[in-house]
């Protein structure tokens, strides 16, 4: 059984975070394990409060998986700090890990910070330079990269920028832009740029969609998959878990987790 790890925070609402990424894991068939950086109070209207971990207990997290259960691939989300983002730098290293999907969260969608300021210049220094891919969407990459995005060459030259800083993939998501009907994510692996769009779901229910996304890659990346094909894998389940999204809560409701396998699933039965 192939082994994915989250090094994330816990929304307790369930739609985001660490939860969202373990659903994920468990829906694409590999083992899901956890890191937990934060604990947040958090629900479909916004966050309540931020509680973050010592950077001791996220460190003996990690050391509790490597020196037993061992790890295929892994993503970070919520980070919080410089010193956690730091101490999991080193510990990437040091476990000689490569399979590192990073999902630069920095803020919720109801504007709540979940990411110190003082933590963008440790990302960019420590944990970019060790990604596998990247999965900014367009406000982070606007900060990582310090400029605009309001084009497909802006999306472009922003790209270029995240491979110079080290990342050995990214992908800017779309779910940001300002096209009415359509999301368009853009792919570069240093040489080549591909595009990935699909039907924008006019909906509210969009809370944890990026960390879905980059589990979904992480899971696959786990599974052996090429980083390409991670990448198209997860737009199809982000895709499929957004058109069945649940209506809970009174504001951002989140996305269905299921409905990627339940369609596999169907599609077996039925064709
Ligand atoms: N309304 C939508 N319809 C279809 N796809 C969407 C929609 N919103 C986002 N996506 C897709 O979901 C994925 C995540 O993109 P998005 O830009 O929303 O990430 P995010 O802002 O990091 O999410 P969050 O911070 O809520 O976790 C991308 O593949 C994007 O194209
Ligand atoms: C814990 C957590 N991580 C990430 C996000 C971004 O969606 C969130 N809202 N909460």
């Amino acid at each position: 059984m192939r082994k994915a790890l989250t090094i994330a925070g816990s929304d307790s609402g369930g739609g985001a975070g660490i939860q969202a990424d373990l659903k994920t894991f468990q829906e694409l068939e590999v083992y899901g394990m956890s890191a937990i950086t934060a604990v947040t109070a958090q629900n479909t209207l916004g966050v309540q409060g931020v509680y973050p971990m010592s950077t001791d207990a996220v460190v003996q997290q990690i050391n509790s998986i490597a020196n037993d259960i061992g790890v295929d691939a892994l993503k970070t989300g919520m980070l919080f700090s410089a010193d956690i983002i730091d101490a999991v730098s080193q510990q990437i290293t040091e476990y000689n890990w490569r399979n590192i999907v990073v999902d630069p969260v920095m803020i919720a969608k109801g504007g709540a910070s979940l990411l110190q300021q003082e933590a963008i210049a440790a990302l960019k220094q420590k944990l970019i330079p060790l990604s596998l891919i990247i999965t900014p969407n367009i406000p982070e990459a606007e900060v990582i990269i310090g400029m605009e995005i309001k084009t497909k060459e802006d999306k472009e030259a922003a790209a270029k920028k995240f491979i110079e800083l080290g990342a050995k993939n990214v992908v800017i998501k779309g779910g940001h832009d300002a096209d009415p009907l359509e999301t368009m994510d853009l792919f570069f692996d240093g040489c080549e740029f591909a595009y990935y769009s699909s039907k924008r779901i006019d909906t509210q229910n969009t809370h944890g969609t990026g960390c879905t996304f980059s589990a979904a890659i992480t899971a696959e990346i786990a599974k052996g998959k090429k980083v390409q094909e991670a990448v198209i894998t997860a737009k199809d389940f982000i895709q499929a878990a957004i058109e069945e999204n649940i209506s809970l809560g009174n504001g951002h409701g989140p996305t269905n987790h299921w409905a990627y396998k339940k369609r596999i699933l169907q599609k077996g039965l039925f064709v």
